[in-house]
């Protein structure tokens, strides 16, 4: 990859390369846009087959923060953060204390919290040292891990693509496949089957799967059979690039409405699924309510009016969905055109010359 080509051509800021040898930390974090205030998004731990591999995955990330944030009306930039490693074997304490300093050397630029692979623990360790962390322990007056609140937000953009798709937001006897069953789809489950959903699931992790068998009489299947289930809706929640060629002929749901992030592989893809007539929630918007939920901490968190921001992704999917009717265009644009014409009305707004800037961190809701 031509780094500074690929940076120039989606307008990224900044890429920044941490490396600590005793730790074994090796951490890309890209910042992509710091129009709307300082880049938020997750620090993902994971076993990258090449470095180039973790620094697109890092971009692409934090490119869909951008977006994420923007649409759910923060203000708040666009970044991420990929941790080359296996989460379940090369973790030490030293590599997030090292992580959390070379965060603080940001000076508030970049604010990380989970993301796969990383743990409330994970987050209280980088806490030893920055203060640019979300997602930390109660106890130090924090929300805690986002997963559970993502999983609220999918369940409340999953309603609302099922009103836009069978006319009701009932899911009661929708058959829903998930592919993923962890920390985020685990709960959505719960939500799903507490509303009467009947679930079809598959995880690389056989404990995972046997544990939404157990826990809700789910389906298990292969992860290769999941895409072409005789199904209402499909709930991707693993990892991205899963609408593509290969798996866009098989599907049969008529939503897809899950918590993964980057979707589809390439934008053509968004455009196929809406000419075969899938309701697609995009991805950033319904998997929105983890970042809305560590957001919140920024002014001092009140769990209260974070899940009601949250259970908001119900009318913002529903908004998407009526600018995509109106303007005949898919899904996904449209919610590119949310956030982008936010992000620009935004930055008209506060162009003038100010001599001492306020800064988000310290503004009060
Ligand atoms: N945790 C959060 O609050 C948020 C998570 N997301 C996104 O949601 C997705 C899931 O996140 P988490 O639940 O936190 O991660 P997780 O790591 O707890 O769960 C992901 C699950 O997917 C499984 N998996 C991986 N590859 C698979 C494959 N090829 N087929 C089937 N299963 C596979 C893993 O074994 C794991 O159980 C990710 O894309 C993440 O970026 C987005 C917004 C917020
Ligand atoms: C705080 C996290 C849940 C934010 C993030 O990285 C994401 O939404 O993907």
């Amino acid at each position: 990859m031509e780094i500074f080509n690929y940076m120039e051509k989606h307008d990224y800021e900044q890429l920044v390369i941490c490396q600590d040898k005793t730790s074994g930390l090796k951490a890309i974090i890209a910042i992509h846009d710091t129009t709307l205030g300082p880049a938020l998004g997750g620090t993902r731990m994971w076993t990258y087959a090449s470095e180039e591999e973790a620094i697109e995955d890092a971009l692409r990330l934090a490119k869909g923060m951008t977006y994420k944030n923007a649409a759910a009306g923060l203000n708040l930039g666009g970044g991420k953060t990929v941790i080359i490693g296996d989460p379940r074997t090369d973790k030490n304490d030293e590599m997030f204390r090292a992580f959390g300093r070379f965060i603080e050397g940001l000076n508030g630029r970049y604010i990380t919290a989970e993301d796969v692979g990383t743990t409330e623990a994970d987050m209280d360790l980088i806490h030893l040292e920055t203060d640019y962390v979300t997602g930390v322990s109660a106890e130090f007056g924090s929300s805690g891990n986002p997963s559970p609140v993502t999983a609220f937000g999918v369940f409340k953009g999953m309603q609302a693509a099922a009103k836009e798709a069978f006319g009701t937001d009932s899911l009661e006897g929708k058959v829903v496949a998930v592919q993923g069953v962890g920390n985020v789809a685990y709960t959505l489950c719960e939500y799903l089957h507490e509303a009467g959903a009947k679930l079809i699931v598959t995880d690389i992790n056989k404990e995972a799967v046997q544990r939404a068998v157990d826990a809700f009489g789910a389906t298990a299947v292969e992860t290769d059979e999941i895409y072409s289930q005789d199904v209402d809706i499909f709930a991707p929640c693993a990892l991205g690039a899963i609408i593509n060629d290969e798996t866009i002929p098989q599907l049969k749901a008529k939503v897809i409405a899950g918590s993964a992030n980057n979707q589809l592989k390439n934008p053509e893809h968004g455009d196929l699924i809406h000419e075969m007539g899938i309701v697609y929630a995009p991805d950033y918007v319904i998997n929105s309510g983890g970042v809305i939920n560590v957001a919140d901490e920024l002014a001092g968190y009140n769990s209260e009016r974070a899940l009601k921001r949250v259970a908001g992704i119900y009318d913002t999917i529903e908004k998407i969905f009526a600018i995509s009717k109106r303007d005949n265009i898919p899904s996904y644009v449209a919610a590119d055109r949310l956030a982008e014409e936010r992000i620009a009305r935004v930055a008209k707004s506060r162009s003038q010359f100010l001599q001492n800037e306020k800064s988000v961190l310290t503004q009060k809701k």
